[in-house]
């Protein structure tokens, strides 16, 4: 779906509501309070980050006030957990040294992230250099001896664990990098990634939005393994003597009561009691939270019984969505331009190979489109009719070039002639607006995580500029004239709630959502029951026709172009073989290619008989009752 996902994924607080069915969806915190482990984690991080916040004022000494007179003593009602050799007051030193020590965690792991996620985030979605850069980078990183460049920095620096803990967060950064880039090149490739692409989406908000959504609960659940890391590598050092010894920390108290573990074993408990607490929690955390995040939503749907309360009563018939004034311009002609919808000359695309030569896929081919027609693509597998329609979305992947010819859309060049890349400036304006596209695969060019009325109604008021109200009337609205039954229904609901069928007109109607120009249809019926195919092949014809868009349809099928194109442009092998009206195709095909196509069609099937002949009567198959070129124009 194009324009459906075009802006769609937010907080998921910002769900409409006021709905026919409930939506329920708890907020992560909700579902993390009522996880008890969620609750534990968070009672004692939140109290070990209260008093290590509130030490000035609960801590009864300074962290280095020493009362020489009074050293390892026992706890009394001046110093509640003792002193140590030097009579400094335990319990102070525990609360000043939390501050330092979860304040010395949270660096490291911002430095890591800091590092490690935009890293990942651009190596995963882009690959390509930047990628190989980086894995190189991280390679060094990963085998530098951890241990020993930290002692070297407290060597060069001085024993601040300000410093020790950057230089770890610097070594422990690939972790971020990896888990990233692996989340995002898991989904880089999803239909509804591309999809959000075509709907003009910025790379940056696609990121943002669809893709940062997937990193999001790893990383979390990472950040508090590595904020535990942090606070036992810290300690480690310090334990070893490596540490600042006029800093209370957690780490120097240890050291500092293992050298007293046989006069006063106290001095040992309570920092290692303190760091175990505080481990303990940040990885309970991170388990509760992923376990709140991998929850996900819970949908309660509260069926309505009886008829639909859609805008038409789920009529399947309802009046045309189109209550806005249409807002197609005749654009000024770029120079050298015609003014046809699309109008593609000699366009050549190919592939870099090893041996430095370029693969051609699309050669020499040309056609125009225009407003109010469906021009069909139509060739076999790998006849590179994907390849020509993506090159006009601008969908082609980074390593394909232009290798000759240009397009133009509406008087303007998206590719100009001598251009080796589609023009993703020029494109990244008109996708989502005013050409948008129908996929393959319906399920897929959905997100899963947000709900259709919101992929539908998120697109509409950020291109149509109107209410999220008025977006949404419009929406139950384009689904009913889709010829869903139950409007409300489906928009309360998530993709995985709905058929493919059900699907791909969702997808058709937000393709329509905002009164795009131009429809490219890739193979829009390949993925249905046949029972539905012919619904969504008339629904396509109806909604063009009224809308007077103009339609590319992508097919290996002559049977679709027979039901429902005007012109058809056969391609074989990347090359344009042929082209012409359906009628003149059909009845008269001049290559032997077309023959070959519309014979594996036809073969076995009796509507010959009527691309052939005049109809006389009336048309004895059902399929062939939707001829649309016989009924727009009748055989002479
Ligand atoms: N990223 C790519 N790198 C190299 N070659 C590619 C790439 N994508 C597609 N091709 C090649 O381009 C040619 C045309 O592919 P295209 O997807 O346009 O075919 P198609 O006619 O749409 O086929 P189908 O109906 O199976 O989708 C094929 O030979 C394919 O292998």
């Amino acid at each position: 779906m194009s324009d459906s996902v075009e802006t769609a994924a937010v907080a998921p607080s910002a769900l409409p509501t006021g709905q026919s069915g409930t939506v329920v969806r708890s907020t992560v915190m909700r579902r993390l309070l009522k996880n008890p482990l969620g609750i534990a984690s968070l009672v004692i991080l939140t109290t070990i980050a209260l008093l290590a916040i509130l030490a000035p004022v609960l801590a009864p000494f300074e962290e280095n006030f020493a009362n020489i007179s009074k050293t390892l003593a026992a706890p009394d009602s001046t110093n509640i957990l003792g002193t140590d050799s030097a009579g400094r007051d335990t319990w102070s030193r525990l609360l000043f040294g939390a501050q330092l020590t979860l304040l010395s965690a949270l660096l490291c792991a911002g430095v890591a992230i800091a590092i490690g996620l935009p890293a990942g985030l651009i190596a995963g979605y882009y690959a390509g250099r930047f990628e190989a850069v980086s894995n190189w980078v991280v390679s060094i990183l990963m085998s530098l001896p951890g241990l020993i460049v930290l002692l070297t920095i407290r060597a060069a620096f001085g024993p601040s664990v300000w410093f020790s803990m950057i230089a770890f967060g610097i070594l422990i950064s690939p972790s971020y990098f990896r888990l990233t880039r692996a989340a995002v090149q898991s989904v880089r490739n999803e239909l509804y990634v591309d999809a959000a692409r075509v709907s003009g989406l910025s790379d940056l908000s696609i990121v943002a939005r669809h893709i940062f959504s997937v990193v999001r609960a790893p990383i979390i659940i990472q950040t508090a393994a590595i904020a535990g890391v942090a606070i036992a590598i810290q300690s480690g050092l310090e334990f070893l003597g490596l540490g600042d010894p006029t800093k209370a920390t957690w780490g120097v108290m240890l050291s500092e009561g293992f050298k007293n573990v046989y006069l006063t074993p106290s001095l040992l408990l309570w920092p290692a009691l303190a760091m175990a607490l505080t481990i303990g929690g940040l990885v309970l955390l991170g388990n509760a939270i992923r376990d709140a995040l991998e929850d996900g939503e819970k949908i309660k749907h509260r069926r309505k019984r009886g008829p639909a309360s859609g805008p038409s009563g789920g009529s399947t018939t309802a009046a045309p969505a189109k209550a806005r004034p249409s807002r197609k311009s005749v654009a000024a002609v770029e120079h050298g331009t015609e003014h046809h919808l699309v109008k593609v000359t000699n366009l050549g695309v190919g592939y870099p190979q090893a041996d430095g030569s370029i693969k051609k896929v699309v050669d020499n081919v040309s056609f125009h489109v225009d407003r109010g027609e469906i021009l069909g693509i139509v060739g076999e597998s790998g006849s590179g009719k994907s390849q020509t329609a993506f090159s006009i979305l601008g969908l082609l992947p980074d390593n394909a070039r232009i290798v000759a010819g240009s397009i133009q859309f509406d008087g303007n060049y998206t590719v100009a002639p001598g251009e080796d890349r589609v023009s993703q400036e020029r494109l990244s304006k008109l996708r989502g607006k005013r050409i948008s596209y129908i996929p393959q695969e319906p399920m897929s060019n959905l997100d899963p995580a947000f709900t259709i009325g919101y992929q539908l109604v998120t697109p509409m008021v950020r291109v149509l500029g109107i209410s999220k109200a008025e977006a949404r009337t419009r929406a139950l609205k384009l689904l009913t004239d889709v010829g869903i039954v139950n409007p409300e229904r489906t928009f309360n609901a998530y993709p995985h709630e709905v058929s493919g069928g059900m699907a791909q007109r969702v997808l058709i109607a937000g393709a329509i959502s905002c009164e795009p120009d131009l429809v490219i249809a890739d193979e829009p019926t390949t993925a249905l029951d046949v029972t539905v195919q012919a619904d969504v092949l008339d629904l396509l014809r109806e909604l063009q026709q009224r809308l007077n868009i103009g339609v590319i349809l992508v097919t290996h099928n002559f049977g679709v172009v027979a039901d429902l194109c005007d012109r058809v442009a056969v391609m074989q092998n990347g090359r344009l073989v042929e082209e012409g009206t359906v009628r003149e195709i059909l009845r008269n095909p001049k290559e032997n290619y077309t023959r070959t196509l519309l014979g594996s069609m036809l073969e076995g099937k009796t509507p010959m008989t009527m691309l052939v002949s005049p109809p006389e009567g009336p048309v004895a198959h059902g399929e062939a009752s939707r001829h649309a070129s016989a009924e727009k124009e009748p055989v002479a």
